[in-house]
């Protein structure tokens, strides 16, 4: 049967004053000069705006993209994944296909008057934030896109290039290509080709190798994007998911994992609505790609072992977060800085020494003031480490102090701590990152520049850095001084704690290098090693006071 589509001449249910005084609402970001997007959430509406009520505007993403009715991907998948983010997803369907796990039977191109019809239903009414494509299946339908882009600005344009689906089919004619070039790049504050797509945008240049995906990733780049990511998820003889994201300066790999599992279909249509959404919510670009990995990682390993259709690439579930408590409960929603402020690093030869159980050092620096809690226990037994963990957890959680577990991701994930801390020859944060998924805390120890800017690239949430001063707390340890605290601070796009030697007597002289993201310190033998563990945190903790209240009078 053959598709019917009413183009009406005017949409009926619009004022028409709506369509006829539409203004553009002057917040247009894509294009801004600055080279970071500085994309700020607007999801709360002024009083004015609404008469003293104070209702809250929710970030909106509006998809342009083909309907699958396998409801795996295109705009069923953005629908799904941004809703599963909290955001709004409204849609205009670009083509409706027939699919299924098998592959695509079929495809009815919506005509292009009523793509700009749906376009300026939603753009004129609907205070869209960030637009994402995906199918578009002619050039005429880029050239409307555009149009209803230039009448209707967004504070962002997330570009997933569709050309070819996961089964092999075509979804869009060749001369879409030309159109993707010449117009909609430029507008573009993200492109997320594959392999394949990035190869055909570049008229069929080779893109098998990660620097293949890095001068790929900058060619494409040249044509107008702000940001590109080359996913390299067809590489199939890796273990990991790598991905290329060039930020018009630098090449930034971003590792994932690879699930094994036949449900991926709409994973590309998935990736790009949850970038969308957000930077709807206002997070910044590289940590918007981040979290948007990490969602797909997560629904693909919560969905792979799901049984449905009897094709060789079945849907996944973009809604684990309802179903799973595992994923929701006793978790972070984010981590605070501040928690670094006085940080405590357990020691257990420290604890024998003074004859103390594990759990009355925590007990006892929570009372005297610490803020974060480190369980750093090198020489414990498994078992009576999971032990101690969880009666420290459950003391922790009663006075809202994060708890981390050093080096053991195992422990961590035993006694479901807040986070591990990490350094330099541990499990690499990234793949901690994979195992303790997007919401625990993970800090990793840094001496350098280089590996504070790995560490933020690696999805850390702080970085430790020292030694400090000279300590016997951690044999052969490098000293790296004021400056080299400063160096690393200055680098860091993360928070940062000092530690190493650190104590009553010259925590202020380490908070007064000024710098506005060394967030606290973290001590050993200040505390652990000494008679009164309380009466330590407290002389520690007025010290830190006295320090930020002179840097308040300083400003
Ligand atoms: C807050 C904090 N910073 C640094 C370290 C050191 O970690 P690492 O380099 O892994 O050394 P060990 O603590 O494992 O000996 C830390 N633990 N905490
Ligand atoms: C565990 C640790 N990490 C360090 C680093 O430089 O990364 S220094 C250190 C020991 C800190 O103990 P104290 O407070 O007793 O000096
Ligand atoms: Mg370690």
């Amino acid at each position: 049967m053959a598709a019917v589509f009413l183009s009406l001449p005017s949409a009926p249910n619009l004022p028409l004053t709506a369509r006829v005084h539409a203004v553009p609402r002057g917040v247009f970001v894509a294009r801004a000069s600055a080279r970071a997007p500085t994309i700020t959430a607007m999801s709360e509406a002024t009083d004015a705006e609404t008469g003293g009520r104070g209702r809250r505007k929710m970030p909106h993403v509006l998809t342009v993209a083909g309907s699958d009715s396998g409801a795996g991907a295109g705009i069923q998948a953005d629908i799904k994944a941004c809703g599963a983010l909290g955001v709004y997803c409204s849609s205009v369907i670009t083509a409706v296909t027939a699919q299924n796990t098998v592959g695509v039977q079929g495809v009815h191109p919506v005509p292009e008057e009523f793509v700009a019809e749906q376009l300026r239903s939603v753009l004129s009414d609907m205070e869209v934030d960030v637009v994402k494509t995906g199918m578009l299946p002619s050039v005429g339908v880029v050239k409307v896109l555009c149009h209803s882009l230039k009448d209707f600005p967004v504070r962002a344009l997330v570009v997933d290039p569709v050309m070819v689906s996961t089964s092999g089919d075509i979804l869009s004619e060749p001369s879409t290509l030309a159109g993707y070039r010449n117009e909609l790049f430029a507008m573009a504050d993200i492109v997320t080709p594959n392999l394949k797509e990035a190869s055909a945008l570049l008229g069929g240049v080779s893109v098998r190798t990660v620097a293949d995906m890095c001068s790929a990733a900058k060619s494409i780049h040249n044509l107008g994007p702000r940001y590109v990511l080359v996913k390299g998820g067809d590489f199939s003889d890796s273990s990991d998911a790598i991905d290329i994201l060039f930020d018009g300066e630098e090449c930034h790999e971003l590792y994932g994992a690879r699930i094994k599992t036949r449900n991926t279909h709409g994973t590309g249509c998935t990736l790009a609505s949850c970038i969308a959404a957000e930077l709807a919510k206002g997070t910044p670009m590289l940590q918007a790609v981040q979290a948007a990995k990490a969602f797909v990682e997560t629904a693909l390993n919560y969905s792979k072992d799901i049984v449905m259709g009897s094709g060789p690439q079945g849907p996944f579930d973009h809604l684990f977060r309802l179903k799973s408590q595992n994923y929701n409960v006793g978790q972070k929603l984010q981590f605070d800085a501040n928690d670094l402020f006085l940080y405590a690093v357990t020691d257990s030869g420290m604890n024998k020494k003074w004859g103390r159980s594990i759990t009355d050092a925590v007990k006892a620096s929570i009372e005297g003031g610490a803020t974060i809690i480190q369980l750093r226990e090198k020489d414990a037994e498994t078992r009576n480490f999971v032990e101690a963990a969880m009666a420290c957890m459950e003391i922790c959680r009663s006075h809202g102090v994060p708890l981390l577990i050093n080096d053991r991701v195992d422990v961590a994930l035993a006694c479901d701590a807040d986070g591990v801390h990490v350094g330099q020859s541990d499990m690499p944060a990234r793949v901690v990152r994979r195992l303790l998924g997007p919401r625990k805390i993970i800090g990793v120890s840094c001496k350098t520049p280089a590996q504070a800017e790995q560490a933020w690239i690696d999805g850390a949430d702080y970085i430790g850095c020292g030694g400090v001063f000279p300590t016997t707390t951690k044999e052969n340890n490098l000293t790296v001084g004021l400056n080299g605290l400063k160096a690393v601070c200055l680098a860091s796009k993360l928070p940062v704690v000092a530690i190493g030697g650190i104590g009553p007597g010259n925590a202020r002289s380490v908070m007064e290098i000024g710098v506005p993201n060394l967030k606290g310190v973290a001590v050993v033998s200040a505390l652990f090693d000494r008679e009164s563990i309380v009466s330590e945190a407290q002389r520690l903790r007025s010290a830190l006071m006295d320090a930020s209240s002179r840097a308040r009078l300083s400003v």
